[in-house]
């Protein structure tokens, strides 16, 4: 189950060529003038409708290297070279779904939300409406297309997040703990529909998560982070491990939960049931 960090991964693009490779990658923030290492060296690559997890105890730099992905931090040291661009600065080929629960736009309609970034990006209007919609839809929002978002539950904008961010295509999505502020049933039934969904459009993931039941179930393998400043411990396999009741599961939440407890995580945060 485990998995050489020099093995080739699962999922080839075909090409041979992954479609983002981070590559001894030091990221690090000014404190003071002075510069605080948060990654001290990160190296893993994904591939071409991979659903990659990064896990780690708090604060070991799992949104820092997401951020880095997303363009809108540089690292001090490493290349991040993304569908064969390196360091490309934020744009729509890496659509973010944040954790909180504000990253829509409050004046506009739910379908405005996921018009806007389409639009912006160059589609017409005809085609960013039926493209919206259509992803709306498939996130089970058709019956609040004109809602605007205070009118919606917290579970209701992420969904909005997601159709918004799978709306416009992007190369790969990246999501910051999309799901961690949702009450445990909310949490549990989008980590479904964002399983089914990423199979059936074979969109390239990399997701940030402090849950070793969430990594698995979303995962087709896990990057654990560990040590202070960080660096990559191990990359766990764990594709086509749907649900607790596969064989396998309670193997791989073993073996995270190993890793983790090296680290000293709280595994009562770190275990969603
Ligand atoms: N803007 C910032 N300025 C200074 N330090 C920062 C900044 N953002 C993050 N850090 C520090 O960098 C380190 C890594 O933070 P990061 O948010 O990437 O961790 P994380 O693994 O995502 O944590 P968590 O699971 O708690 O969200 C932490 O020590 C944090 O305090």
């Amino acid at each position: 189950m485990d998995e050489d960090m020099t093995a080739v991964p699962a999922g080839d693009a075909g090409d041979g060529a992954a479609l983002l490779v981070v590559d001894r990658v030091a990221i690090g923030y000014r404190r003071n003038g002075r510069y605080v290492p948060a990654v001290g060296e990160a190296s893993f690559e994904v591939r071409r409708g991979e659903k990659i997890m990064l896990l780690g105890p708090s604060g070991c730099g799992k949104s820092t290297i997401l951020k880095a992905v997303a363009g809108y931090l540089r690292p001090a040291a490493g290349r991040i070279v993304v569908g064969g661009r390196e360091a490309p600065p934020p744009g729509p080929d890496r659509a973010v779904v944040f954790q909180e629960f504000d990253q829509l736009f409050p004046w506009r309609t739910v379908l405005g939300n996921v018009v806007y970034p389409l639009r912006v990006t160059g589609v017409d209007r005809a085609t960013a409406r039926t493209r919206a919609v259509e992803h709306l839809e498939l996130m089970g929002l058709g019956a609040a297309l004109d809602s605007y978002p205070h009118q919606l539950s917290g579970g209701m904008k992420q969904r909005v997040a997601i159709a918004r961010a799978l709306a416009i295509d992007p190369l790969m999505l990246l999501m910051d703990e999309p799901f961690g502020a949702l009450d445990a049933q909310t949490r549990g039934r989008l980590q479904r529909e964002l399983a089914t969904i990423a199979a059936r459009t074979n969109v390239t993931l990399l997701f940030v998560t402090h849950s070793i039941d969430e990594a698995i179930l979303l995962g087709d393998r896990v990057v654990v982070l560990a040590g202070r400043p960080s660096q990559v411990a191990r990359i766990v396999d764990v594709a086509g491990l749907g649900g607790p009741d596969d064989p396998g599961f309670a193997d791989a939440r073993q073996t995270l939960r190993g890793l983790l407890a090296e680290e000293g995580e709280d595994l009562s945060r770190a275990v969603f049931d």
